[in-house]
């Protein structure tokens, strides 16, 4: 029921402003109902004068007096509420197609722009299909629904009473007879779509777990080919995909039951129809031709409020996916947004120094990272973090830029906490080049441009050359406007970071934070990173997490992390002479280099 009120409001607040072509299909759908349900009355009225007819004409007394217009006059009112009926569903059609396409568009570009403003926090404990499955299965679940459910429950609705009205109107002992059946119908299509809602469930968890396989074994595939796994591999994607035809068979015998057991009711419905009409017709006081348009008038009744029912259930799976979409996509729209103090306070450049005060920091609350480390940074410096897998050199990054907030302690930029700071202004001011680069789609140009849309061709080219990947781009066929994803440009992770770190030089950042590259950098290409690492250093502040020890020699200042702790701090040569747990890493590196 919860679910039920927030997927309605949900609805309500992307549907109000179409409330005027809302408002325009009711009326159309109401006046189409009335024609639906009018027309059996025609088709009764030109039987009876049909048979009203063939009986004058039959007897010699009355046959002269046999005329066929009021037949004809039936028919053709007939014919034009069907022409008119045809129309009004046709045109509401086009205006439901409209709105639905224009609101469900909105709830994408909202949901696009929600994950814009989302902290990286989201980001990290969310994984990517299950963010990307919003603007997937969900929105094409609301859509579907939107588009042949929404106003289709309602015209069924309409036309369900109706049909109630008219038949009432007509026959009340009749049109007992025809709704007698319904408790039963309704019984018998809840029984079977909670059956077949279970396996659809369950198909769409098998369909779940198949996709997220064949994810893990193409992210894998390296690891499968090196080990010789495939045919393991092959063997796990025959279960899983085998359980995913199991559920979905089971299921549609459930669903796939459900349509002719409807039609099965209303044929008996028609024919219970049929029968009490004749009895009525044989001994009631009407006469046989009222009494044989009667009959098909109710026949035709019969089958159209068999119509709504049997639709009516059948869109309940429909309606609820889309109430399972929209909380899906509620969940995500009522997530905190990354706090930007009001009145935050701009830098325009960094004038003395970047300092963490006795910082302590936890991801989860109740598991502490960092345990109250200080760093100090004048402008100018290069600090670099050191330490092993997991001691927190990354977290550390993370507040600088303000992708979380500390715990305890606080983070300065020239004395200013970065909490109290305009958040665009502090990103303006910092530069990262993250240990996995990522290209977006587009040129090599466009890559390099990203953060800096009005650079020239000039500043460019100064950028790429002092990250030392000029030389390698005007040696592509395409030079800068070759395509990142074209088969025959596929960059190593060396490239990569050379195209990131030229991204960043061209932004001119204050501070510059660089996690380096550890995995699948050939020597040539560490050497070309270390050059460029030097230049784009050179006289700026920067925090670098450094894996390969000898990349920071040079650093006015080495922090030693360990579990969230400073052990040690220096530079190089202070440490080395201090013989502790950063001169055993540089001797035990230096065996193997
Ligand atoms: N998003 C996160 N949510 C929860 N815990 C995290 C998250 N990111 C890192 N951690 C935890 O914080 C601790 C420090 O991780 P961090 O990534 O800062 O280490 P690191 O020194 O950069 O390691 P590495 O050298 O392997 O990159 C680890 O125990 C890790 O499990």
């Amino acid at each position: 029921m919860q679910e039920f009120k927030q997927g309605t409001k949900f609805f309500v607040q992307y549907l109000k402003q179409y409330k005027l072509g809302i408002a325009f299909v009711f009326v159309l759908t109401i006046v189409s109902t009335y024609l639906q349900v009018k027309a059996p009355i025609f088709m009764g009225n030109a039987i009876t004068d049909l048979a009203k007819y063939v009986e004058l004409r039959l007897n010699p007394m009355t046959h002269n007096l046999a005329s066929k217009t009021d037949f004809h006059h039936a028919l053709m009112m007939m014919l034009m509420f069907f022409l008119f009926n045809a129309v009004a569903m046709f045109i509401s059609s086009l205006v439901i197609s409209r709105i639905t396409g224009y609101s469900t568009n909105a709830m994408r570009v909202g949901l696009f722009q929600k994950l814009q403003k989302m902290t990286i926090k989201y980001f990290d404990s969310h994984k990517d299909g299950e963010i990307l499955s919003r603007f997937t299965s969900d929105l094409d679940n609301i859509f579907n629904a939107m588009n042949q459910g929404l106003f289709q429950l309602f015209s069924n609705i309409t036309l369900m009473i109706g049909i109630l009205i008219m038949m009432f109107r007509e026959s009340a002992e009749l049109a007992w007879v025809t709704v007698a059946s319904t408790p039963i119908t309704i019984l018998i299509a809840f029984f079977m779509i909670r059956k077949a809602r279970k396996y659809v469930d369950l198909q769409q968890d098998e369909v779940g777990r198949l996709n997220g396989y064949i994810n893990e074994q193409i992210t894998g595939e390296r690891v499968i080919i090196t080990n010789g796994l495939q045919k393991e591999s092959v063997d796990n994607f025959l279960e899983h995909n085998e359980r995913v035809r199991q559920a979905t068979f089971t299921g549609q015998v459930y669903s796939g039951m459900l349509f002719p057991l409807m039609q099965g009711m209303s044929l008996i419905n028609t024919a219970v129809v049929i029968f009490f009409g004749s009895y009525l017709a044989l001994h009631g006081d009407m006469s046989r031709a009222t009494a044989l348009g009667l009959v098909v008038i109710f026949v035709q009744y019969s089958q159209q409020y068999y119509q709504p029912i049997t639709q009516l259930t059948s869109m309940y799976n429909m309606l609820q996916l889309a109430l399972t979409g929209a909380r899906r996509i509620n969940e995500v729209m009522v997530e905190p947004n990354e706090i930007n103090p009001t009145n935050g306070k701009h830098i325009d450049n960094l004038k003395s120094k970047i300092m963490l005060d006795d910082v302590h920091f936890g991801y989860d609350a109740n598991r502490e990272i960092l345990h109250g480390i200080s760093i100090e940074v004048d402008k100018g410096q290069m600090v670099a973090l050191v330490g092993p897998t997991g001691s927190g050199k990354t977290t550390v990054m993370n507040l600088l830029n303000r992708f979380y907030d500390v715990t305890g302690g606080s983070v300065k930029f020239d004395g200013v906490d970065v909490r109290e700071m305009d958040i665009d202004s502090l990103r303006d001011h910092v530069g990262i080049v993250l240990q996995e680069s990522v290209l977006f789609s587009g040129t090599i140009r466009d890559n390099i441009v990203f953060g800096k849309p009005d650079a020239t061709d000039e500043q460019m080219y100064a950028a790429a050359e002092e990250a030392n990947i000029h030389d390698f781009i005007m040696s592509l066929e395409d030079g800068y406007d070759t395509k990142v994803t074209d088969e025959n440009s596929v960059f190593s992770t060396g490239q990569k970071q050379l195209i990131s770190i030229a991204r960043t030089i061209l932004t001119n950042p204050d501070l510059l934070i660089l996690d380096e590259a550890t995995s699948n950098v050939d020597t040539v290409t560490e050497a070309r990173i270390q050059k460029a690492m030097d230049n784009v250093i050179k006289g700026r502040t920067s925090f670098v997490i450094a894996h390969r020890l000898k990349t920071i020699l040079n650093a006015d200042k080495i922090v030693v992390l360990k579990d969230g702790n400073i052990i040690e701090e220096g530079n190089h040569h202070e440490l080395l002479a201090e013989n502790g747990f950063y001169a055993e890493l540089y001797n035990n590196q230096m065996v193997f280099e």
